[in-house]
């Protein structure tokens, strides 16, 4: 039974019963209408009560109903107006989650109730689209157009002691939200309900409205960048001030076609699902995330306080699990707890305004020197600098002092994973977890399995990324792994298209308006222009082991480009140094301005170099960058490295600033059509055969052969994820 219905005294309990998150689907809304009509037609019912089964209110509209006839079926907002009308008071009993339709339906109730540990919210902007069924018009008449639009617009999960501070709720208590459910409707039989039905109240405001509202516009225009849904959000919220009721509800129906008819909440629902799909890795072997059990890490241990570790420390004790964080000198340590104290207080802080006590929710951190207090731990974490000699160092002495079923886990962005395995007593059990920083904010885990990396220790790597709220993704050993690997080739591009004529700004820019969250140049700014320069001059690319003779922009036979290369050479490693493709307003300074540096420099290499000035527009730079990415990773499913499009979609929305409403790079390029990217790569690729890197993937030649299939049916021509390199 999608709901069930019981008495308890005069008071009916309606229980929405669809595991695992109660999704309103049609089986659901049909049983809700015939449930609220039952109890509402039984004259022994008084007060009608509304929860959800298994401690979850609802999740809000199944989401995979969109665009199928299911949703055609009985409106979730015609069941809104039915309770909100109803002559008996209906009370929601909110445990666990009241999301996107969850909220919608709660708010059609006269009263809310809800346990302190629940979180309510409307995050359907995330997913592309807008509250559609009278959310938008319910809640600014609730709390007020400033506190509604903050809710609607941004789409975050509000704690159960916050909602009842912008008063979203009207209870908040710590015990059974039913029983207090129960114990509200019994007192309030009775008394008149006008008040309570939202959709009746008027707006109240001192603001003046419209000006508010345009202003939030213009910032929202900026924050989100492309996305239509936060922009469809304030319209449908402006509605609910100039318009009744019945028809602000009209146009928010009209402004939720419309954005679907944009595409974009089909790629955001489409990286919904991939981010859950991620979580059920596969193995080459065909064990899958069921068959094996994780460990359980009870204690944790970071080896490095540099600021990767420190938001791991953090990571870790949010969860709850005890660290033990190590540094090399006593100095580096102080510096490292400073740090994660101080962060660690913050978060105490929001744990106290949320009603909580900091102590059962932050777990110890105990800062030390000594590596022999490792013995015990469950887990290390290795978060020193990227030196494969330094790496392996620690790998030993872990090795000899760990306990031996500890397992071992190495934060590099792109060293080899067997290599620093090798030097322990037990390969099977060491793996690397490549966080993205800062580590306690990012939602990306890559975790990648070495060749001996057992399943065990894949489960208990996985589910330490869920406990740690991450959204973790398995791929295989590689060289850079999957994100870092895709970059080379992007920008590459990017710096081929200043030598021909563009500035660091007009690609950026570009980038920027196709949605990344940061162009390239800035990118390379903000993570340090010295750091690729080393590993290229350890790759003979650039310094002195350049073998005498080779041309300035060739290596190997291959196009290159040494702009950065040369940048460098004159100081220039990006913000940390107040210069590098920008200038900022002094080292460490985030703001990048255009520098006449940078211009003239380029124009010297152009000049000296001789190459034909040929500037690209933004459609050619988005092109070239992207389709360069893309063909990466064509070229990484092949290797076996990403088990599926999907994972490398799901690490490039949540580590690359890739923006979400298209999806991530393999859905773009399905979108566009494989036959015309592959088309594209090819033109480039035959006038550029020095550019190997835009030689089309044999996998993208093959799907864009036979006419570009959508991208869940990629799978069968993907193969096992074995790692053939
Ligand atoms: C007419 C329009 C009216 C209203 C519009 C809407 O209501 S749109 C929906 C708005 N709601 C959301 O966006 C919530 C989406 N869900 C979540 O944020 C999380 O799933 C949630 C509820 C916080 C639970 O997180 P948790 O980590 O505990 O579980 P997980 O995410 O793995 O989800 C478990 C399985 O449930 C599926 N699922 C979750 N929400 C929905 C949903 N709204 N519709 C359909 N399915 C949903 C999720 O895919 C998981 O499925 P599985 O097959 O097990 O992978």
């Amino acid at each position: 039974m999608a709901a069930t219905r019981r008495l308890v005294n005069t008071v009916a309990v309606i229980t929405i019963n669809h595991p695992p998150v109660n999704a309103l689907s049609s089986s659901v809304r049909h049983a809700l209408v015939e449930e609220f009509g039952k109890a509402s037609k039984d004259p022994t019912v008084e007060a009608i009560v509304l929860n959800g089964s298994n401690g979850k209110f609802s999740a809000g509209a199944d989401i995979r109903e969109f665009g199928t006839s299911a949703i055609k079926t009985v409106s979730l907002e015609d069941i809104n107006g039915t309770i909100e009308a109803s002559q008996k008071p209906v009370v929601a009993a909110i445990e666990g989650i009241a999301l996107g339709g969850g909220l919608e339906l709660a708010l059609a109730c006269h009263y809310r109730v809800a346990d302190i540990q629940s979180r309510v919210g409307l995050p359907e902007v995330l997913i592309g689209i807008l509250p559609a069924a009278g959310g938008t018009q319910r809640l600014p008449r609730l709390i007020g157009i400033p506190a509604a639009l903050d809710v609607i617009v941004r789409g975050r999960h509000i704690p159960a002691t916050e909602a009842l501070n912008l008063g979203i709720v009207d209870e908040v208590v710590q015990g059974s939200a039913v029983d207090a459910a129960i114990q509200l409707a019994q007192k309030v039989i009775g008394l008149p309900l006008n008040k309570r039905r939202l959709s009746t109240l008027r707006i109240s405001s001192n603001l003046n409205m419209e000006d508010f509202l345009d202003t939030t516009v213009e910032k929202t225009k900026k924050q989100f960048r492309g996305a239509q849904a936060p922009m469809a959000c304030i319209e449908a919220v402006r509605a609910s001030v100039l318009l009744p009721y019945h028809r602000g509800v009209e146009k928010e129906r009209q402004l939720f076609l419309s954005l679907w008819a944009t595409g974009q909440p089909q790629a955001q629902q489409y990286a919904f699902f991939s981010e859950r799909e991620a979580a059920k890795w596969s193995h080459p072997s065909g064990a899958r995330w069921y068959s094996e059990e994780p460990k359980l890490v009870r204690t944790a241990a970071v080896i490095g306080l540099g600021t990767m570790g420190r938001g791991i420390v953090i990571s870790l004790s949010k969860a709850n699990i005890p660290v033990i964080a190590i540094e090399q000198d006593a100095y580096q340590l102080e510096m490292g707890k400073k740090a994660v104290n101080s962060l660690l207080e913050r978060e105490a802080e929001k744990l106290k305004q949320q009603g909580f006590s900091p102590g059962s929710k932050l777990a110890s951190v105990h800062f030390t020197l000594a590596f022999g207090e490792l013995q015990d731990v469950d887990l290390v974490i290795e978060a020193v600098y990227e030196n494969m000699e330094l790496k392996k160092e620690i790998f030993r002495k872990l090795s000899s002092v760990c306990k031996s079923n500890a397992f071992l886990c190495t934060n590099t962005s792109g060293l080899n994973i067997d290599e620093i395995a090798s030097v322990t007593d037990r390969p099977n059990q060491v793996i690397g977890t490549h966080f993205f920083s800062p580590a306690n904010i990012m939602k990306l885990l890559e975790v990648v399995r070495g060749q001996q990396t057992s399943l065990t220790t894949i489960a208990t790597a996985m589910n330490l990324g869920k406990i740690l709220g991450k959204v973790t993704v398995l791929v295989g050993n590689c060289p850079l792994f999957v994100g870092n690997r895709m970059l080379g080739p992007y920008l590459e591009q990017a710096s081929y298209l200043l030598e021909e004529g563009c500035y660091p700004e007009t690609v950026d820019r570009a980038m920027e308006e196709f949605g990344f969250a940061m162009g390239p140049f800035r990118m390379m700014d903000l993570a340090g222009l010295d750091v690729g320069w080393r590993s290229r001059t350890e790759k003979g690319l650039t310094g002195a082991n350049v073998p005498q003779g080779t041309p300035a922009r060739k290596r190997l036979g291959n196009r290159y480009s040494p702009l950065a290369d040369l940048l460098c050479e004159s100081g220039r490693f990006g913000q940390k140094t107040g210069k590098g493709w920008y200038q900022y307003e002094k080292p460490g300074g985030r703001t990048a301005r255009p520098d006449p540096w940078v211009k003239d420099f380029l124009q010297k290499y152009r000049k000296t170099h001789q190459i034909k000035q040929q500037p690209s527009n933004q459609e050619q730079i988005v092109e070239r960058c992207v389709y360069a990415l893309a063909n990466e990773g064509f070229r990484i499913l092949e290797d076996g490295i990403a088990s599926c499009p999907e994972d490398i979609d799901v690490i490039y929305n949540n580590g690359y600033g890739w923006p979400k409403y298209r999806g991530g790079p393999m859905y773009y390029a399905s979108f566009v059509g494989l036959p015309k990217v592959f088309n594209t790569l090819e033109k480039y690729y035959k006038a550029n055969a020095d550019v190997p890197s835009m030689k089309p993937a044999f996998l993208l030649k093959k799907l864009a052969a036979v006419g570009g299939p959508p991208i869940k049916e990629w799978r069968l021509q993907v193969g096992k994820p074995v790692n053939k390199l």
